[in-house]
């Protein structure tokens, strides 16, 4: 039995080793569709296979690799027929596998450790990645030249004409399509080296509904750019290319990482095709420079969603109390500062409850800190169900609440307060044990700014813990009854 899942394991990993090696051969006779001259294509899609192989399975794709780069320089020597016998051809593939993946293995090592040391953000982590792909995409093409013309592949005199080509083609082949390899290989290899949704969410992977027009926009300029070049077989009109960068722009902030580089791989075999089809070698380089400029700007637009995702986090807690989810002190001062001058400016009401736990000292120190917790949760939750959506729940201090009502009078806040009152009351600490709150109640008069406003409420509070706590006082009641008290004093001293 434990045979049987061995071997059926075994049988696994040698079908997918094989089913790897065959997307690979594809995907390299898919660049040599698009070759304008020997051994350089307008981008080389086998280098960002490569790459991504080595980042996500690391060391377990050299074989695989190295076998591929012997059966490609064969089918090379075959196509160009190369003086070369077999044991020849074969030592010029060892050669070349290890000048095409030695480079990149390097630079995906050094990749996954500065990820590990988890120090980068994702922009941060997309700058490493342009820089690394182009550095090992240049330190290949050395290398592979080399192996080319140390096999007698190719002629020492076509270094000088070849290498820019060749390394701009591989630079695009990582930069654009490794992204893509190593989301596809992530879904197929269990213990991968290097984890991809870290930087790209999972949930980037829907496509908006515009985004079919965009590639229809994508597909007219293109299309537009390389006839208009083919006409006037001019370099100015090769260069109009760079304008790719708008739509690609607009892809980049406004679809998922996930779609933004299905669609740069798209312009890439596009503007191939296009090469080919109208013979336009003379300026495949500045088509391959755009490829290469139009797809860093691109990745910087996966950025995007993160920072504003990080942006929001980051608001959420400047602006919430984590424990209760009510506003920040410093954020509810801010609302309730401008709901004060818009109501003393639109002349309509305004009021303020205020409430503190009773004896919360003493249910922390008889049933625990993470009770206590709990308490202050279900006070807010009872408060916030008993608020309008316009209203607004903040904490100030460890058990103290403050309750922001626009467009509301002294007697409704009472009537919310006495109904926040009676739900807290049905809350528990403890069986038998109901949760009990004290609430000061004040309207926003005239002459008053937030603080008058804020102290009038504070003091009913302090009036309804005096009065033997879990009742409401209302500042009104305290206001009437001063100028009582005012006016029999005047009364006593008239007498007098
Ligand atoms: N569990 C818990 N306790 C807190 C938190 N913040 C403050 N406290 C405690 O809340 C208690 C607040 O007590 P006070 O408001 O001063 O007094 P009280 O016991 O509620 O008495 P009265 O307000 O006069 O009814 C203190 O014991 C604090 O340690 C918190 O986040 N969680």
């Amino acid at each position: 039995m434990q045979d049987n899942v061995m071997s059926k394991a075994i049988a696994f990993k040698w079908l997918r080793g094989i089913t790897f090696m065959v997307l690979w051969l594809t995907v390299w006779a898919v660049a040599q569709l698009m070759e304008y001259t020997a051994h350089a294509s307008v981008w080389f899609p086998a280098s960002g296979l490569t790459y991504a192989a080595l980042l996500i399975i690391g060391s377990s794709a050299v074989l695989p690799l190295t076998f591929c780069a012997v059966i490609v320089t064969l089918l090379t020597c075959i196509q160009y027929t190369l003086p070369l016998n077999l044991p020849q051809a074969i030592q010029a593939g060892i050669l070349f596998a290890g000048a095409h993946i030695i480079p990149y293995w390097l630079s995906a090592l050094l990749f996954v450790w500065i990820a590990k040391l988890d120090r980068l953000s994702t922009p941060g982590m997309i700058i490493l990645y342009i820089i690394h792909s182009g550095v090992a995409s240049l330190c290949t093409t050395v290398l592979v030249i080399y192996s080319l013309v140390f096999s007698n592949m190719m002629p020492a005199s076509d270094i000088s004409q070849a290498w820019l080509a060749f390394w701009i083609g591989d630079y695009a082949g990582v930069l654009i399509l490794a992204p893509l390899f190593a989301a596809l290989l992530s879904q197929h290899f269990e213990k991968k080296h290097f984890i991809l949704t870290k930087y790209l969410s999972p949930n980037q992977t829907k496509a908006s509904p515009f985004y079919f027009c965009k590639i229809m926009l994508v597909t007219l300029l293109v299309s537009f750019i390389m006839l208009l070049n083919q006409y006037t077989q001019q370099q100015e009109s090769a260069f109009v290319i760079f304008l790719l960068v708008l739509p690609h722009m607009w892809i980049a902030c406004t679809e998922s990482a996930l779609f933004n580089m299905l669609s740069l791989t798209y312009s890439c075999l596009l503007i191939a095709i296009f090469v080919n089809l109208f013979g336009l070698n003379e300026y495949v380089l500045i088509y391959q420079f755009a490829i290469i400029i139009v797809a860093a700007n691109a990745l910087f637009g996966i950025a995007v969603p993160a920072l504003v995702a990080d942006n929001e986090k980051l608001q959420a807690i400047i602006t919430t109390d984590a424990l209760t989810q009510a506003a920040s002190r410093q954020h509810f001062m801010q609302q309730a500062e401008r709901a004060v001058k818009r109501s003393l400016n639109d002349e309509i009401p305004l009021s303020l409850i205020m409430f503190d736990m009773d004896n919360f000292k003493t249910v922390n120190d008889t049933f625990g800190h993470s009770a206590g917790d709990k308490a202050l949760q279900s006070v807010c939750q009872v408060a916030q169900l008993s608020l309008r959506p316009t209203d607004l729940l903040g904490r100030f201090g460890g058990d103290e609440f403050v309750a922001l009502l626009p467009d509301s009078t002294h007697l409704e806040a009472q009537q919310i307060a006495q109904r926040i009152l009676t739900s807290v009351n049905q809350a528990e600490v403890a069986p038998g044990q109901p949760i009990q709150c004290s609430f000061g109640v004040a309207q926003l008069r005239q002459d008053q700014n937030f603080t008058e406003l804020f102290n009038a409420a504070d003091h009913a509070l302090y009036k309804a813990k005096q009065q033997g706590r879990n009742t409401i006082v209302n500042a009104e009641s305290l206001y009437a009854q001063d100028l009582s008290t005012k006016n029999n004093n005047t009364d006593e001293e008239n007498l007098v």
